[in-house]
């Protein structure tokens, strides 16, 4: 079975972070980090920067490493490396997406998330909150 490798950015503003919902593929209506596939000879870090300015436009800073999320879909193994972040540059523009939504940690379970993501929401609740 194939291992995709993602790198995921948890956009942070204050005591929120962004939320995006997916307007393509077999996952397309599920709330996601915005972020994509670590490209061969690539950091995490570095595919980051990519997707978010291909996604939304944005260009990200102080990027940190938040968590690793491992999850068996049906056809694919999921590795993914999940970042915190702030929007440094860029006026936010939909390219992937159909919707996005600034969420804090009362609102986290709002959304319905891809089923990885689960294994973050709580500790990404913790953190918003503190
Ligand atoms: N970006 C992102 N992908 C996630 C999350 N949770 C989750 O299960 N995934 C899965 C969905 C996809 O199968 C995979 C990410 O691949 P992608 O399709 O976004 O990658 P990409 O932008 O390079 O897209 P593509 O050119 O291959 O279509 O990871 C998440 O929070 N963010």
């Amino acid at each position: 079975m194939k291992t995709v490798r993602v790198a995921a950015a948890l956009i942070i503003d204050g005591n929120r972070v962004m939320a995006t919902q997916r307007n393509y593929g077999d996952f397309a209506g599920g709330w996601e980090f915005p972020g994509g596939k670590i490209e061969q000879g690539e950091t995490p870090e570095e595919a980051l920067e990519r997707e978010i300015k291909e996604e939304l436009g944005l260009g990200i800073r102080s990027i940190e490493f938040f968590k690793n999320v491992r999850y068996q879909y049906e056809t694919f193994f999921l590795d993914m490396d999940c970042f915190t972040c702030e929007i440094e540059s860029g006026k936010l523009e939909l390219h992937d997406h159909s919707s996005m939504k600034w969420l804090d940690s009362r609102s986290l379970y709002d959304v319905e998330w891809l089923p990885a993501d689960v294994g973050i929401i709580e500790d990404l609740k913790i953190r918003l909150a503190g």
